[in-house]
């Protein structure tokens, strides 16, 4: 992992035909920093991640990285696609399994931008290979046909496909949706590893809040296509912001145990806090 390359947004605007879904947000994706974008349905934070990855062309706006050559700033499509893909990978989600190929073949794709025309995989792919495979849990899946697993499953061969490519810019579109409690555990461990152990610029799509607070440096918190706040979790994820930009009451206070931030998003048919004393009353 090479660090100190970072990825830069500025006044993007970004849509589909006429409705624009991303008006002007700008976004830094700073080495061992993991930045989290979240916001309700439609805010517009997988367009935003998109832009990023290349895959949604602004409409205005720039998107400069710094990529491991050590040379300025530059337009993301200055890159080659080769180039590009050393630099910046993308999880995201709804990808179906490949049939015929094996787990190990699959996670393979991820060194694609490392191989040469028609050469086999070298040691340095095969180690990378077989990191993703053991820090994604998937090791005794290796050479299990990968069309034969489980959707969640499948969710971690593509996070350890993105792994393998080993880049500097990590994107990740809700990797914990549909993975079990483990698993959500291991990959938040895993984003934080990347940037704080290996240095790497995170950015990253969540709906769990708790898992936003738990994850990330810095948030961006979008509602309609523009940020309603943005900074450290603590000064974003107040019970004022939250209930605002999804418009039911969120409270939210610190864990005096852990220091944890807990948010609470109170239904309209939530019921006053039960004591221990009066749980047991309900089963006399
Ligand atoms: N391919 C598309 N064609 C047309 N409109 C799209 C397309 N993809 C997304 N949109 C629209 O862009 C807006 C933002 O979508 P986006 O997926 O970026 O939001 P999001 O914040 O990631 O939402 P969610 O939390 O539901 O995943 C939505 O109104 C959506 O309908």
């Amino acid at each position: 992992m090479t660090p100190d390359t970072a990825l830069d947004g500025d006044a993007l605007t970004l849509g589909f035909g006429r409705q624009v879904v991303v008006d002007g947000i700008s976004v830094s994706l700073r080495p061992h920093l993991v930045t989290a974008l979240i916001g309700p349905n439609g805010s517009g934070k997988s367009t935003l991640l998109r832009s990023l990855a290349r895959l949604h062309r602004p409409r205005s706006g720039t998107i400069t990285l710094t990529g491991t050559d050590g040379a300025a700033p530059r337009p993301i499509d200055s890159f080659h696609a080769r180039d590009f893909a050393r630099e910046v990978t993308l999880f995201s989600q709804s990808r179906p399994a490949p049939q015929g190929l094996t787990v190990r073949e699959v996670v393979a794709f991820g060194r694609h931008p490392y191989r040469r025309r028609f050469a086999g995989l070298d040691d340095e792919d095969r180690a990378a290979i077989a990191h993703a495979l053991d820090v994604t849990g998937l090791v005794a899946s290796a050479e299990r046909a990968a069309s034969e697993l489980s959707g969640g499953e499948v969710q971690r061969v593509w996070i350890a496909a993105c792994l393998a490519q080993d880049t500097g810019i990590v994107l990740l579109d809700e990797p914990t949706n549909h993975l079990d409690l483990r698993y959500q555990v291991e990959i938040l461990d895993l984003v934080r590893d990347l940037a704080h152990g290996h240095g790497a610029a995170v950015g990253i799509v969540l709906h769990d809040l708790d898992h936003a607070a738990l994850v990330a440096d810095e948030l961006l918190l979008l509602s309609n296509g523009t940020v309603h706040a943005a900074g450290a979790p603590l000064d974003v994820l107040t019970s004022e912001h939250l209930s605002e930009v999804y418009g039911i009451r969120v409270d939210v206070d610190v864990d005096p145990r852990t220091g944890r931030l807990r948010i609470d998003p109170v239904g309209r048919h939530t019921g006053p806090p039960r004591s221990p004393d009066s749980t047991r009353e309900d089963h006399q």
